[in-house]
């Protein structure tokens, strides 16, 4: 796994590429949204964003579409265009770039992204992209204003599954745009395959503006996706706060995508609404949830020398996780197609929970150590045969 996120490579003078992983959550989804503590990782796979900014107005080289703002949405195979001067028209008063200071999207901003909107043809089946589209017109106007450009999207990651694609397309499009913006700069470490790090002040921007861009998206995020994506590695996260963790042994885990689609504003809106119906029960699950997160935060960090020690480490996991699970049923963001593979991978004695929203989407696995790959390879087989999607990851 690479860890290195927000990065960023300048081409030019107004063309940047930049990048940022997806995630695992292993405990703490949705009650971190309610103040709990929650660990997640980033993985490795990553959305790309690259940003060509053109010059000014036309009669200036710009060719075509110069003086117009795009976005082509590789993976999706659409591409959308604004003419500068709608976006100024619909914008009005409310375009004012400052690339410095992350600031919320207001109603009338968010009134106007819908008008923008609706001026584009999004196909019926792919309108759950439109929450993408509003976060890009935000970001984009928010930190350039309406200058001309043309950004690229492209992503090793499910879109809606669990793995952080919202926050991924956030810290990557802010990394970005702030970097063509000239409002953060490299340091002086180089991070894998030769991507530039972005120096601490430029991520904790980077950061922010995700933050914001992820709050159209999820409505009510805790900040832990944009976090995990922005900073990398393992990490422990409450209350905005976030705590490196250090895994001494490598932690592997089988992914499952059910491909049922989910969305994770609404599953975050649904915990909320249990939440009022039965405030003292639900304050309960989130700090049992809370527990169950600070318990494994430690237990991530311990030292496993030998082989014992490491299976009494890895069982401790697998029973956290299990336990977490239960809680997530509660909260009522279980799904059949997740109930499935908890069933299919306990038939091999290997533990699953649900990670991200739920709904739906991505449900981890814990490999131990001493599991034999055959084991391994029959489980990842009878979870196909469901029509799953499985892959491995590993992280420290
Ligand atoms: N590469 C992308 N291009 C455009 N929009 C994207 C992209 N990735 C994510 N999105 C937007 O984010 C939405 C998915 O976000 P959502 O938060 O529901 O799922 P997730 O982030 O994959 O999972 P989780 O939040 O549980 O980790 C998509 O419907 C789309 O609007
Ligand atoms: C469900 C949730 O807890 C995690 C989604 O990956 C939402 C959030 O924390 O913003
Ligand atoms: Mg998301």
């Amino acid at each position: 796994m690479d860890p290195v996120a927000g990065t960023a490579e300048h081409r030019g003078p107004v063309e940047v590429r930049a990048r940022a992983p997806g995630k695992i959550i292993l405990t703490g989804e949705h009650a971190v949204v309610h103040g709990s503590a929650a660990v997640a990782a980033a993985i490795d796979l990553y959305t790309n964003s690259s940003l060509l900014l053109r010059p000014a107005g036309p009669g200036e080289g710009g060719g075509a579409g110069s003086s117009a703002v795009e976005l082509d949405l590789r993976d999706s195979g659409l591409t959308f265009s604004w003419p500068c001067s709608r976006l100024r028209g619909a914008l009005g008063e409310e375009i004012s770039a400052n690339p410095g200071a992350p600031a919320p999207c207001s109603p009338d901003q968010l009134a106007a992204i819908a008008r923008l909107l609706q001026d584009q043809d999004i196909p019926e089946a792919k309108i759950w992209l439109s929450a993408g589209l509003s976060a890009f017109l935000f970001l984009y106007t928010s930190i350039l204003g309406c200058r001309p450009g043309k950004a690229v999207v492209s992503s090793d990651l499910p879109m809606g599954a669990g793995l952080g694609s919202s926050a991924a397309f956030c810290v990557s499009m802010s990394g970005a745009l702030l970097t063509a913006a000239g409002a953060v700069s490299v340091g002086a470490h180089r991070g894998a395959e030769g991507w530039e790090v972005l120096e601490k002040g430029a991520l904790e921007l980077v950061n922010q503006w995700a933050f914001q861009g992820e709050k159209i998206i999820h409505g009510k995020p805790s900040g832990i996706d944009n976090s995990v994506s922005t900073f990398g590695k393992m990490i422990k996260f409450k209350k905005g706060e976030l705590t490196n963790l250090e895994s001494r042994n490598p932690v592997k885990m089988l992914i499952t995508d059910t491909r049922v689609g989910r969305n994770t504003k609404a599953l975050v809106a649904g915990v909320s609404e249990r939440a009022s119906r039965h405030p003292d029960a639900m304050a309960s699950v989130f700090h049992a949830v809370n527990t169950i997160s600070e318990e494994l935060s430690s237990i991530v960090e311990l030292v496993a020398e030998d082989e014992i020690a490491i299976t009494s480490k890895e069982d401790k996991l697998a029973e956290l996780m299990e336990m977490n699970q239960g809680l997530l049923q509660c909260m009522g963001v279980s799904h059949s197609s997740i109930e499935t593979v908890l069933r299919t991978t306990l038939k091999y004695s290997l533990v699953s929970k649900l990670t991200g929203a739920g709904g739906g989407g991505c449900v981890l696995t814990l490999i131990p150590t001493l599991s034999s790959n055959i084991v391994l390879e029959k489980v990842t087989r009878e979870l196909e045969s469901h029509g799953y999607r499985c892959f491995k990851v590993e992280f420290l």
